[in-house]
């Protein structure tokens, strides 16, 4: 990437305050800004909202939260498959979001300014602006000062897509940001969305008690999964009572002496869905405004997340943007991954550059069933036109999910032809986001097949399903040849 000529109209200041500063106390700011206390810079941070940013306070604590909860319920709900008579689950809705802000309050101290400041991090609770390539133009409550550095790691994140449609305004929608205030539990709840925040928290929700509907307009849930992945969650939502209509677009809020509707069009027809709450859940775009980053020339992609060449360097290059602003990728994860790199690029970029790897990326979605993944699957390795073969192992024949009473899911590993080398895997089931992490392991560290069916399994545990599945690679491979002559050993053997 070539350096942006603006550069050459800046100042560059003789001294500087900092060696980094980090604008964003989320998940990709954090690790930023520890990386470079940890090796010895001098670090601001700066977070203009709450520390922890949104997987915190809005994103991932919250809905794990909540989920963790209402499975609890649908446990209960299925007392009698597990011998119990009766088991009746008594519960305000209010009292149940209210357990999921203590959750995010004993988190909290992970990502409070006190631990920072503790690591040797300067933490500024305001509101940061680039007023140059090397200067930070910081708002607090007591005022305005301006900070320099000799680089600068961009992670303000993203915010939940709310787009356009007439009649929005009128419907008090709410998005993954405000979902948590709730206290009252609607009744009719439209889901907007059937990606992983639609499905994560339209099941939740259908679990504590609201009628819901998840209005989707692809042909599928999840729609980066496989169709046998996203089947399995589909039928599901169906047993729970979860109604998904699938091919249809949100056009227009309407409201009707007082009632609120949705219209949406399916195969070229208008319908009306009643509702008495709608939940926003379209994807989440890139915070890239508001905070200088048009001022200074910093550009974005087409996608309008800030541009990043390999190395996490936007075009100017000591200045780094990491986590959802940059993506491609959405997750904690992968943002404090990138912030590694942001924040080593940033402080040792003259001497020695690391390219961000992005050759093993593992997530999961937390629906009942999860669904977990790494690497390849099927729709993309067709995609790309690259050539697999398919092991897999149907979940419902493994002892201890028999046990569980929860004998359902798959694990599918693609691997290339004729050989256990791992391409990717799909888990669904019980604890998917668990069971992947030996796989991710074991394509980090190239390790195939035949290593985790040579590695022992604790029985009865759901691991052994990842064993089973290179068990299942192997009765596909077997050495027919070999086996013939040594069957004709035997037989001479005996005489
Ligand atoms: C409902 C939900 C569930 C999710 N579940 C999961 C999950 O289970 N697993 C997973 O891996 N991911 C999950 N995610 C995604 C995950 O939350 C995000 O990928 C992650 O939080 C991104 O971190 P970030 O640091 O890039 O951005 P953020 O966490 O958004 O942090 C950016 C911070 O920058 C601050 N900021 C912005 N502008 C300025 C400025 N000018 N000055 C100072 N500060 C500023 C903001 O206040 C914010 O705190 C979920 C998201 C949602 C919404
Ligand atoms: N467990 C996890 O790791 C986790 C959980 C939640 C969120 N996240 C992250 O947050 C990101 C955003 O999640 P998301 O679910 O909001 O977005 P998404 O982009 O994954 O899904 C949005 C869905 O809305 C549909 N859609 C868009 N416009 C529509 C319309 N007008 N009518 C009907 N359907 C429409 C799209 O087809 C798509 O399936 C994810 O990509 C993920 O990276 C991760």
């Amino acid at each position: 990437m070539t350096t942006n000529k603006k550069t050459y109209n800046w100042v560059k200041p003789k001294k500087f305050d900092n060696n980094i500063i980090v604008i964003g106390g989320g998940s990709a700011g954090l690790v930023s800004a520890y990386i470079a206390a940890a090796v010895k810079a001098k670090v601001t941070l700066i977070e203009k909202h709450k520390m922890g940013g949104d997987c915190l306070n809005t994103g991932c604590v919250p809905s794990k939260a909540l989920i963790s909860t209402t499975r609890l319920l649908a446990d209960a709900a299925r007392a009698r498959e597990f011998g119990i008579a009766n088991l009746t689950a008594d519960y305000s809705f209010a009292d149940v979001m209210e357990r999921v802000q203590r959750v995010i309050k004993s988190i909290e101290p992970h990502d409070s300014v006190e631990r920072y400041q503790d690591l040797g991090v300067v933490v500024i609770e305001g509101n940061a602006r680039l007023i140059s390539p090397w200067e930070v133009e910081v708002t607090t409550k007591s005022g305005t000062q301006t900070l320099t550095s000799l680089s600068i790691v961009i992670a303000t994140g993203a915010r939940p897509l709310v787009p356009p449609i007439p009649g929005i305004e009128t419907v008090d929608y709410i998005t993954s940001d405000t979902i948590w205030n709730l206290r009252e539990q609607p009744k009719q709840l439209i889901v907007l969305g059937g990606g992983p925040i639609g499905c994560e928290l339209a099941q939740c929700f259908a679990r504590l008690g609201s009628r819901v509907t998840i209005i989707e307009m692809a042909s599928r849930l999840l729609i980066r999964e496989d169709e046998d992945a996203s089947g399995l969650v589909l039928s599901q939502f169906d047993q729970e009572g979860i109604t998904v209509l699938l091919r249809y677009t949100a056009k227009q809020f309407i409201v009707e002496n007082g009632e609120k509707i949705l219209l949406a069009e399916h195969e070229s027809k208008t319908v009306r869905i009643p509702f008495d709450q709608v939940l926003l859940a379209l994807g989440r775009i890139s915070n890239t405004s508001g905070y200088g980053l048009e001022d200074i020339g910093v550009e974005l992609s087409p996608k309008r997340t800030i541009q990043v060449d390999g190395f996490q360097a936007t075009n100017y290059p000591h200045i780094f943007a990491c986590g959802d602003v940059s993506g491609p990728y959405q997750f904690t994860h992968t943002a404090a991954h990138q912030a590694w790199y942001a924040a080593v690029n940033g402080l040792f970029g003259d001497i020695k550059k690391f390219r961000t790897d992005y050759s093993i990326i593992p997530w999961a979605t937390f629906t009942e069933p999860e669904v977990a993944r790494v690497g390849f699957n099927e729709q993309e390795a067709k995609e790309q036109g690259i050539k697999y073969e398919i092991s897999k192992y149907d979940i419902s024949d493994l002892d201890r999910a028999i046990a569980d009473g929860n004998a359902h899911g798959f694990v599918k590993v693609l691997t290339r032809p004729g050989t256990d080398k791992i391409l990717g895997v799909t888990i669904v089931g019980n604890h998917a986001g668990d069971l992947i992490a030996e796989f991710v392991l074991a394509m980090k560290y190239k390790m195939g097949l035949n290593k985790i069916l040579g590695t022992i399994h604790i029985y009865p545990t759901l691991a052994e399903a990842n064993k089973y599945v290179a068990g299942v690679w192997k009765k596909n491979h077997l050495p027919l040849k070999l086996l013939r002559w040594v069957a004709r050993y035997h037989e001479w053997k005996r005489g």
